[in-house]
């Protein structure tokens, strides 16, 4: 649905030249929520702004529903962009014109007859629960309203792609939720296509199918939003990854880790869905000569999927451990000791 090859973008700034993109490989495709979070500077802006032309790459190929970008006329480019929804952090509404003149807008320069944009705009509010409002100005609304407006604008054309800039960046938590869910809505009810950039983890976690860390212009890591939140493995990733999922293992823990203080072995379980977790560990208990004893743990939900994370010490002779921490390998657990102050 939309590709990224080898994308450049390279900004001449006071004579000075600054790479924003170095080189981006990227396949988002047909119908999913796809989330590129990176720090500030690392190109993200840059990146969606390719997709939509609002910047032009300085080399590479940005090809969106098969065409390529970089080799269409201008005209072309125009019909491809009607494609494509955007929303952004700040909203861009107009302050002057009513709810309804902003969201009408893309339907009038596409010159299209009064009455049909009448019945678009206010089945679009409807849409976005805004029903109500079609006579209000921008000023008069929350941030969680206007940004339900430039979603209804962005998608007044109906397009099958549908850009987020920092969409929740400017909203409090529970806002921020309600317009994910609403984005959620929309790519389920009118299977659209998702593109979102973000600095939050937990806007990735709560709605993206796939995401991509990008850093210094590369994307640096990529996959399942379940994978990579279930092992991260480059730094950044596992940075991002620590600020929603909380499997820090809390200080006091730690201490008694370092100070092995009669524990005899401590491990790191992760564990995926309902099968494993405690029960793993009382049949581990049962079958060999050991006992365990659970030191820290939370389980966190990922796309629907429980993942959970234990800090669990055995007591036990050292082959019964062994063969206990060979019995508990399997596909769905991984299980690491926990020797080192990081861990
Ligand atoms: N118009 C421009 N002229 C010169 N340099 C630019 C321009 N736009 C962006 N840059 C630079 O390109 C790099 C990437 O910027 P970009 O805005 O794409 O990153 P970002 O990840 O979106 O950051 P933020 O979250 O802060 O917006 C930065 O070093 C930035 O300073």
């Amino acid at each position: 649905m939309i590709e990224f090859q080898n994308l450049k973008k390279i900004y001449e700034s006071g004579g000075q030249q600054v790479a924003a993109l170095n080189g981006i490989d990227l396949k988002i495709n047909k119908g999913e929520i796809f989330g590129v979070i990176g720090f500030s500077g690392a190109g993200k802006s840059s990146l969606i702004r390719c997709v939509n032309w609002l910047e032009k790459p300085t080399s590479g190929k940005v090809i969106v529903s098969g065409h390529d970008l970089t080799a269409l006329s201008v005209r072309e480019i125009r019909e491809v962009k009607r494609n494509i929804g955007m929303v952004f952090q700040h909203f861009n509404l107009l302050n002057s014109k009513t709810v309804f003149a902003n969201v009408a807008m893309p339907l009038t320069l596409a010159k299209i007859p009064k009455d049909d944009i009448k019945k678009r705009v206010h089945e679009l509010l409807e849409f976005v629960g805004l029903a109500d409002k079609a006579n209000s100005y921008p000023d008069q609304l929350s941030g969680g309203q206007k940004q339900r407006i430039g979603i209804a604008r962005a998608l007044a054309t109906q397009p099958s792609i549908l850009l987020c800039d920092e969409a929740t960046s400017a909203l409090d938590p529970q806002t921020t939720s309600s317009i994910l869910q609403l984005l959620k809505k929309i790519n389920k009810e009118y299977n659209i296509t998702i593109l979102i950039i973000t600095h939050e983890m937990s806007v990735i976690r709560e709605i993206c199918d796939r995401v991509a860390v990008i850093e210094a212009g590369k994307i640096i890591e990529e996959g399942t939003v379940f994978n990579v939140f279930s092992s991260p493995k480059t730094q950044t990733a596992k940075n991002f990854v620590s600020t929603v999922m909380n499997d820090q293992i809390p200080d006091s823990i730690k201490e008694v880790i370092e100070k092995q203080q009669g524990l005899q072995k401590v491990f790191r379980i992760n564990f995926v869905g309902n099968s494993a977790g405690q029960p793993l560990l009382s049949q581990v208990a049962k079958k060999f000569n050991i006992d365990f004893n659970v030191l820290f743990g939370n389980i966190t939900e990922l796309q629907g999927t429980p993942f959970g994370n234990l800090i669990v010490e055995f007591q036990g002779p050292d082959s019964e451990i062994r063969r206990a921490i060979q019995y508990i390998s399997q596909e769905k657990v991984s299980i690491k000791e926990v020797t080192t102050r990081a861990s």
